[in-house]
């Protein structure tokens, strides 16, 4: 399959108020798809779509039609949907009460990812490792994660999201509050995840996005006004909006 998830004519209100109008977007598999667009264009708003997350918001209205992996999204279960698409949200969120292994494990136990111990302790391990932090944290799994810098939370999200092995991950702004070093790490670990995962990530940084990006999207005023491989894009930006956000305007 080349295109995991297909929208056709997607339309999304939010109180009355038109953010996306009639968008078409088709995202390959394997490769790491870029949003980007003013503030406010909708860019949070298309990703919570995805894994019907914005169903949590009863002031939204969304009509078209959306695939993922070949299959209506209507048609999943929306918990068994959000496995296999997961978001990764701008502020880490790890469980404050749990230790960092439990981070990981927990949700990883309660979607049935791992059936024993030694599997649950080897995918922890794993996710851990993906994401460049088990060296910095094998010695106190069993601590919580709130001696963890900004950017270590932010990697111990990345790590809880993978070990539910995910097909597609949803990044919105991961970086965004993270410190350069940490930055790269995330980055490269999002490169080398390109085997397994498709990601479509948020973001305001157009460096970022010629760092790790595939393909980009440019949303605006409810649509999206140019698209295409990130290196044609941001070598020859055709649309106002494009040229602005490469020079960082908004
Ligand atoms: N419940 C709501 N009712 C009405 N409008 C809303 C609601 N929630 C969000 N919006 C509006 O929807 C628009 C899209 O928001 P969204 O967060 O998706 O934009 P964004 O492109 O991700 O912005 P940013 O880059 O600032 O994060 C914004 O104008 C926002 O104010």
């Amino acid at each position: 399959m080349s295109h995991i998830v297909e929208a056709r004519d997607l339309t999304i209100r939010l109180g009355g108020k038109t953010i996306l109008n009639k968008v078409n977007i088709s995202i390959r598999c394997n490769t790491i798809s870029v949003i980007m667009g003013p503030s406010g264009s909708g860019k949070s708003t298309l990703l919570r779509v995805f894994n019907r997350l914005i169903e949590l918001n009863p002031e939204a209205e969304v009509s078209g039609e959306i695939t993922i992996m070949g299959r209506d999204i209507y048609e999943w279960n929306p918990y068994e949907l959000r496995r296999h698409v997961v978001l990764v949200q701008q502020e880490p969120t790890p469980f404050p009460n749990l230790s960092i292994f439990e981070n990981i494990a927990l949700p990883a136990r309660l979607n049935k990812v791992a059936r024993s111990r030694e599997e649950l302790e080897k995918l922890v391990r794993w996710s851990l490792e993906k994401v460049m932090l088990w060296d910095e944290v094998k010695d106190r799994l069993w601590k919580p994660p709130t001696s963890l810098s900004g950017g270590q939370k932010q990697r111990l999200c990345i790590a809880r999201a993978l070990a539910l092995r995910p097909n597609i991950l949803l990044l919105d702004e991961p970086t965004a509050n993270i410190d350069p070093v940490n930055t790269l790490k995330i980055e490269e670990s999002l490169k080398e995840l390109k085997n397994d995962i498709t990601m479509i990530l948020v973001t305001h940084m157009p460096h970022q996005a010629a760092r790790i990006g595939d393909y980009v999207y440019v949303l605006y005023n409810g649509g999206i006004v140019e698209e295409g491989p990130v290196n044609d894009v941001f070598i020859h930006p055709r649309h106002e909006v494009t040229i602005k956000l490469l020079e960082r305007v908004f």
